[in-house]
Formats: structure tokens, sequence, C-alpha cells
């Protein structure tokens, strides 16, 4: 067979319908383990690169930083809402991760680009904060809750999964908080719409200000993750990416009025969750109980459609924007 055989994996990099995606730092093809098993495996350039020029080796610690973090956090982590690691391989100063083959990220399934099966559409909440909960109670503390990051299995009865764990760390016991170092602004612009304000450079702060996060601060970012898969796209602090980033810091959900009606009924949670200040947030315990209560003993559930803003100069414009694409 053409391709790679890494130990007990078997990927082929050449191969462009096999490539299921590209992160960072990272990527991802669809590859064997054990000569048969279908897997995904995510693969990331560590250091001791002995050709690598002064240039990359700065790019070249951050992978190894982020590839230890997924390796030592996803071993510990066991759950049915995060991704199952099932083997890793180093070789040439590659990391090959095999992960739990999946089908889509909840991104394609916001833009349409996957229309396989879903879990009815409280249970989809209920599995991201069940999967955030565990992490949490492991010590953890997520740091990159957003919709490419979150999978749905390919395996029935179908399920939501937390992946990407290349930027966890470990949370202090007590109070569930981190430092917060430069790491965090290495970030694409993109990746900036999830984070929490109190992750945010101020634009009025002169220089980088000492910053600290905590589990709550993953909570925001599953509430603004909730609000974009219900209206399939949209984002709660705005339209626009720069007037995001200052609604985000001014605690703003421009959008969140917006919520079709009939996904009122998580309204006031997702409000709840992306409250500015850390510590007025609901906990991830309060989220899953009022999920459950919503769905109650019986479970019909509408479909999820995307929302129409109106452009009324405040932050609407009844397009969904490019970037969010
Ligand atoms: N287990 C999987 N099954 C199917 N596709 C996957 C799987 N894991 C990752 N992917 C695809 O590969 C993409 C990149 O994966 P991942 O987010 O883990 O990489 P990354 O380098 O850590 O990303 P980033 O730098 O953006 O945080 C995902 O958005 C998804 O499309």
């Amino acid at each position: 067979m053409p391709g790679l055989d890494v130990g007990k994996i078997w990927l082929d990099k050449t191969e462009r319908r096999l490539l299921l995606g590209r992160g960072q730092f990272s990527h991802v093809h669809r590859g064997k383990l054990n000569g048969s098993k279908e897997v995904a495996i995510k693969w990331i350039v560590v250091e001791n690169q002995p050709e690598a020029g002064y240039n990359q080796i700065a790019a070249i610690k951050q992978d190894t930083q982020r590839s230890k973090r997924e390796d030592e956090a996803l071993r510990q982590l066991d759950h049915p809402n995060i991704i199952k690691l099932l083997h890793v391989e180093e070789e040439n100063s590659i990391k090959y991760f095999a992960l739990e083959l999946c089908a889509a990220t909840l991104h394609q399934y916001c833009m349409r680009r996957y229309n396989g099966p879903m879990p009815p559409v409280a249970v989809v909440l209920l599995h991201i904060v069940r999967g955030l909960r565990h992490v949490h109670c492991k010590g953890f503390a997520h740091r990159n809750i957003e919709p490419k990051n979150i999978l749905i299995s390919k395996s029935f009865p179908t399920r939501i999964l937390l992946s990407d764990f290349g930027l966890s760390k470990s949370v202090s016991n007590l109070s569930g908080s981190y430092s917060v170092s430069q790491d965090r602004s290495i970030n694409q612009d993109g990746q900036l719409l999830w984070l929490a304000p109190e992750l945010l450079d101020n634009p009025d702060d002169q220089g980088f200000s000492e910053k600290r996060g905590s589990i709550a601060s993953d909570t925001f970012s599953a509430g603004c993750v909730f609000f974009f898969y219900l209206t399939l796209g949209w984002h709660p602090f705005g339209s626009r990416l720069d007037s995001i980033y200052m609604n985000i810091l001014n605690g703003k959900p421009v959008i969140l009025r917006y919520l079709p009606e009939e996904q009122h009924r998580f309204k006031s949670t997702i409000e709840a969750m992306i409250l500015k200040k850390p510590e007025d947030r609901i906990s991830l315990e309060q989220v899953e109980n009022n999920l459950q209560e919503i769905i109650g003993p019986y479970l019909f559930e509408p479909e999820t459609e995307s929302i129409r803003i109106p452009d009324d100069g405040e932050d609407g414009q009844d397009e969904r924007p490019d970037w969010l694409m």
C-alpha cells in the first residue's frame, strides 16, 4: 500500500482526498490503525528537528508545547463527549495521534456542509456541556472551545465530541483559574471571537496586561457556540470581526435578541453563560440542569434555522458575514 507506515499507524499525506482538515499547527488525515481500523491521524512537527531554520524554531516550539498538552490531556480524559485518543506514535520529530474518526465539525454543520444524522437540538448542547464538565472535573480548562473544535461522531447514536486539546491547561483546584501567558496572543483573529472578555487585550491598555482565565472562560465560549449552532452560523456579539471584539469586551451581546422564537427556551441560559464578569456566569452544572429541564420527558425538537438580522445600524447586516463561512 502506498503511503507511510509509522508503527501501528498508516497514512498517506500526499492523497488530498484523505486530508480531513488543517489546523494552525497540525494536519489531520484519514488513516488506519493496526492495518484496518479507520481513524483520523493528527500530526504535528515537534522539537529536535535537525534541519529547522532559525525562523522555524519558534514555530516548532509552539507545536511541541501543543502536542504535549494534547497528549497529556487526552490520556486523562475518557468520556463519551470527548474525542478518543486511540494511539500515539512519534517518528522523525513528528508526533502522530490516532483519533476516533468523526463525520464532520459543528462548524461544517452550521455552514450546511454536513447534513448527516444529528442528535436533537437540546441534546447537542447537553453533549457539549457534559464533555466540558468532564474536562473541568479532571482539572483542565479547554481554552479553545469553538465550532471547528466540536466534532460529530460517525458512530450511531450520534454524539457530539470536544476535540483539539492543544491549548488545554491544568487549573488550580480551588478557583479553577489559570494564568494567561503570551501563548494566547499567537491566536489567529478568528479564534479571538470565541474568547471571554477577561482573556482579550483591551485596545485602550498599553502593551500586554496580565490576565487570568478560569473554567468560566470556557463557559463563555460554549455560550457563544450554543448561539452559533442554534442560529446556524451567527455570533451573539455581532456580525463584524472588529465589532464582535469590542462588544465582547464591553459585554454587549447585540445579536442575542434575534434568537428565533423556537429557540427562546435557551435564551436565558445562553445569556447567563456569556456575562461579562466570569464570577457572574452560570455554572455548567446549572446549564446542564436547565437543558435537562428543557428536554423533559418528551423530545420534540424543531430544526435549527439561520436567522436574518435587520440592518438597523447597530450591528446588523442581513447577510451572514464571509468570515464566518
Ligand atoms: N477526529 C477527527 N475526525 C474527523 N476530522 C477531524 C478530526 N479531528 C480533526 N478533524 C478535522 O481537522 C481540523 C483541524 O483539527 P484540529 O482543530 O484538531 O487541529 P489544530 O491544529 O489543533 O487546530 P487549530 O490550530 O485551529 O486549533 C478540524 O477542524 C476538523 O475539520
